[in-house]
């Protein structure tokens, strides 16, 4: 007999209560004063942080949305009636109407597909699927005039629909039970709005593909005795060998698999068969892990495990999130604590208090192999915590996704995707480093993690908790205008003190000892500190050897045909590899334009830094750390712990060593040129220069031993750079935001981009002035205050091959931004014949 699924099997949804009054409260949930009866979400201020904002139809006032609708009839009213595009309106023209049905009372799902036409599109639903179709699972549905199957998304039933216009019906339910539970499902919905993406992209964004095609199971059979079977008659009829195996099965208290069966019955597979034609049994299919992955945690990399009485900071911190928990609100913090505050501690702490009322939380982390400290310290203080990582199998995947689904775990910790996490009871969501580039997505969906988790714990009702030395701006900003609460832990635990910076002036020849990228007061104080046995740590942000190949002779610069950027030198192997699209070639002998023999490499990278480092220390046991020596599962890993038991002294590397690290025995950090990114052509420029030296910085000075910090600059009396040397947080981000705002630059104001890219750049250029055409046509028609800039070529104008032209878009309202873009893409198409993409990118962070 097949077993429906029992209500636990089903995805709860915990808090679907809490965002709706008529349903009364959650049945269980956890602090007392979650049973308060919720309140329907108010509107915020218009403007408030536009980073933190919500959806339009969440953000407005009843009367407001009145409005907006008057005005959008209006609107129409002016323009020639434009057909809503509807399935079967699509392809062919609407049925003469002596061909319409009767309005007839009927289910319609609505579904969106992954490629184009992305719909949402409507289907009737045949009665036997009733039963069965919830919002979130796939469905396989004709689409277009062949009627081809595809598969979808469903996102809606309106079951008490009326329709005259016959509609095909939905095919084939592919899932057993949702992939997403409403709150996703109304997550996508906002997220394909906001960031003007096909919901079925997000969906796929959103349920690993792993999981989607079920890695790691397999379809298992299961037999179950028919009614009839039961029948004493019946039974007495049968040959002796079926009769055994009947009755064995009519005896066994769950359907049993072809083997189990067998074996019990003592028999072959002959007679289960001759019973299944027979119409004695039934079949059900189920599908079932394969084995269970042998999860890794993290080991310990020697770190002291023992807990700490929090200080007098932490413990306010961990009280007023505790007090945000059990508010039952969806609270915005930020916890902007020192370098060394301990403020895992304190997250730790507040999911121990969360997990006692049987809820779980999302800890978000940049790359989590990066910070094997972070997991092992969640690990070791949690019994069941899931981690997510780039270098998971798909089985291994899939099945986490399912405990998490279960709800079998307490905590998740991953990168910007473990935002979508499916716990059922989700509590509260954490974001270290905050401020981190990687949370943003730079393929389709182009969405941010902090966007998302502030939308989904306001969806739920729970509080979402940002925590860094260094907060964005957008986050800082959202403090100052009451969207977001500020916590401060300004000292470092145990009343250590922040590290001294000392600058050095590149710009004074004298400084430079022979030569090197190592200035002589660096010099000296890396031999200081190897004598007195403590560590060092040095931060280069550019990988390879020689980041230019230069002809002395005719000035060619080696480059990238498909990117015109320059190559940069590699040793191992003498390549010469681009670092946007991995071109590679052998680095030339001689220049390829002129043949003179002679080549030059200019630049510095990690790799030649190494060298230098080795010559001039032979007593230091060396690391490199950059994306290139960091290929392999697990090298972070080995070369922290060896980093921590002192078999390495000094580390040097890219901005993966400026991450999260926590040796008390790094007494010296030094930064080989702080100038990096600060003469990019981008208005960000400034905060992530602040950022990357006030987080290197803040790697050493951990232990009682102290620790110092020598920042070699171009630019010593540059702000970020001043700011960054006296770890002053708050005087950049005030003076920041006070530049930023003469220019309604983010978070003052809202930017998108559009990028269009083409293999013919005539091609891609007359796109991009027909789309900024059809973008200041919606500006006018709808009346909006928006910037549009461009079309140009960017900074990096051409890419894999393809020429670049992009559009920036600025507006105060981010709400009037997204609308004048969605107006002007809307019927926006580019001739199929011309091989021209554009993709829009709302809040973008790279502008290059
Ligand atoms: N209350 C405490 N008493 C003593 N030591 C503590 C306390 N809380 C945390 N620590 C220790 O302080 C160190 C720094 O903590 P942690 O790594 O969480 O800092 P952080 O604020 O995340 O810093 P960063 O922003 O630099 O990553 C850790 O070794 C941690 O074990
Ligand atoms: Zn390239």
């Amino acid at each position: 007999m097949p077993e429906s699924p029992s209500e636990s099997d089903l995805p709860q949804d915990p808090h679907g209560s809490q965002a709706d009054p008529s349903s009364g409260n959650a049945a269980s949930g956890p602090p007392p004063s979650h049973q308060q009866p919720a309140i329907r979400q108010r509107a915020l201020p218009r403007n408030s942080g536009t980073d933190m904002t919500l959806p339009d139809w969440e953000q407005f006032s009843e009367e407001e949305l009145a409005q907006r609708r008057l005005a959008e009839r209006e609107q129409s009213a002016k323009k020639p009636a434009q057909p809503e595009i509807k399935q079967g309106q699509l392809f062919e023209l609407d049925p003469p109407p002596w061909e319409l049905e009767e309005p007839q009372q009927l289910a319609i799902a609505s579904v969106v597909f992954r490629d184009a036409p992305h719909g949402p599109y409507d289907y009737s639903v045949p009665s036997e699927l009733l039963e069965k179709l919830r919002p979130g699972m796939r469905v396989e549905v004709p689409l277009g005039r062949r009627k081809k199957l595809t598969a979808g998304w469903c996102t809606q039933i309106d079951h008490n629909a009326a329709s005259n216009r016959k509609l095909s019906p939905v095919g084939t339910v592919l899932d057993e039970q949702p992939l997403c539970d409403s709150h996703l499902v109304r997550l996508v919905l906002w997220m394909s709005h906001y960031y003007q993406c096909p919901a079925g992209q997000i969906f796929d964004a959103l349920i690993p593909a792993s999981v989607r095609s079920s890695a790691g199971t397999r379809q298992q059979t299961y037999y179950s005795a028919e009614h009839k079977a039961r029948d004493p008659k019946v039974l007495e009829a049968l040959p002796p060998k079926q009769k055994r195996a009947l009755t064995v099965l009519i005896q066994s208290e769950k359907p049993l698999t072809g083997p189990q069966w067998t074996v019990l019955a003592e028999c072959t597979q002959a007679p289960l068969q001759a019973l299944k034609k027979k119409g004695l049994v039934t079949t059900q299919q189920r599908r079932e892990m394969t084995g269970t992955p042998s999860l890794q945690t993290q080991k310990s990399d020697g770190e002291e495990t023992e807990t700490h009485p929090l200080t007098k900071d932490q413990a306010n911190a961990y009280q007023r999130i505790v007090a945000a928990i059990d508010s039952g609100q969806a609270k915005t913090l930020l916890l902007h604590g020192v370098t060394g505050s301990g403020k895992t501690e304190v997250y730790i702490q507040a999911i121990e208090h969360l997990v006692k009322y049987d809820r779980a939380a999302i800890v978000l982390v940049p790359e989590i192999s990066l910070t094997p400290q972070t997991r092992g310290r969640f690990e070791r203080r949690f019994s069941s915590v899931a981690v997510l990582h780039s270098q998971m199998t798909p089985a291994e995947r899939h099945y986490q996704w399912q405990r998490i689904r279960r709800g079998d775990v307490q905590v998740v910790v991953g990168p910007r995707s473990a935002v979508f996490a499916p716990l059922p009871r989700l509590g509260l969501i954490i974001l270290d480093e905050e401020h981190d580039n990687s949370f943003k997505q730079d393929t389709q969906p182009r969405y941010h993690a902090r966007k998302v988790a502030f939308a989904r714990a306001k969806s739920l009702n729970i509080p979402l908790l940002l925590g860094s030395a260094t907060p964005s701006l957008e986050s800082w900003h959202a403090t100052k205008t009451g969207v977001a609460e500020l916590i401060s832990m300004p000292k470092r635990v145990g009343d250590r003190p922040m590290p001294s910076v000392q600058l050095v002036d590149l710009r004074a020849r004298d400084q430079r000892g022979g030569g090197g990228a190592i200035t002589r007061q660096l010099t000296q104080a890396v031999k200081e500190t190897l004598t007195e046995n403590g560590q060092v740590i040095l931060l280069l942000n550019r990988r390879g050897y020689a980041t230019t190949i230069q002809c002395p002779a005719c000035g060619h610069v080696v480059s990238c045909p498909d990117c015109d950027l320059p190559l940069t030198h590699h040793r191992d192997g003498g390549k010469a590899v681009c670092h946007y699209c991995d071109y590679t070639i052998g680095t030339p002998p001689w220049c390829p334009a002129c043949r003179f023999d002679g080549i030059r490499y200019g630049g510095l990278g990690t790799q030649k830094l190494e060298m230098e480092v080795r010559a001039k220390f032979p007593q230091a046991n060396v690391a490199r750390m950059d994306s290139d020596t960091m290929r392999r599962p697990g090298s972070h890993q080995k070369v922290l712990s060896a980093f921590r038991s002192g078999e390495l002294n000094l580390l040097l590397g890219t901005q993966m060593i400026a991450k999260g690290l926590d040796f008390p025995n790094v007494l010296l950090v030094g930064v080989i040129n702080a100038d990096g990114a600060l003469h990019f052509p981008d208005f960000r420029a400034s905060e992530r220069t602040f950022q990357l030296v006030t987080q290197v910085a803040g790697r050493t000075g951990r232990g009682q031993r102290g620790g110092r910090v020598i920042v070699q600059t171009f630019s010593p009396e540059h702000e970020a750079i001043q700011a960054a040397s006296r770890h002053d947080y708050e005087t950049f981000a005030d003076a920041e935001l006070q530049s930023r705002r003469r220019f309604n630059y983010p978070p003052l104001g809202s930017i998108a981009r559009i990028i269009l890219r083409g293999s013919v750049e005539e091609q891609a250029e007359a796109a991009a002035n027909d789309l900024t055409q059809r973008l200041e046509a919606s500006r006018t028609a709808l009346g909006y205050e928006v910037r549009i800039l461009g079309p140009a070529p960017p900074p990096m104008a051409k890419l894999r091959g393809k020429f670049r032209f992009h559009i920036l878009l600025q507006c105060l309202d981010p709400l009037q931004l997204g609308a004048t873009i969605r107006r002007a893409t809307d019927r926006f198409k580019i001739p199929d014949k011309e091989d021209v993409q554009y993709v829009v990118d709302i809040d973008p962070l790279d502008m290059l």
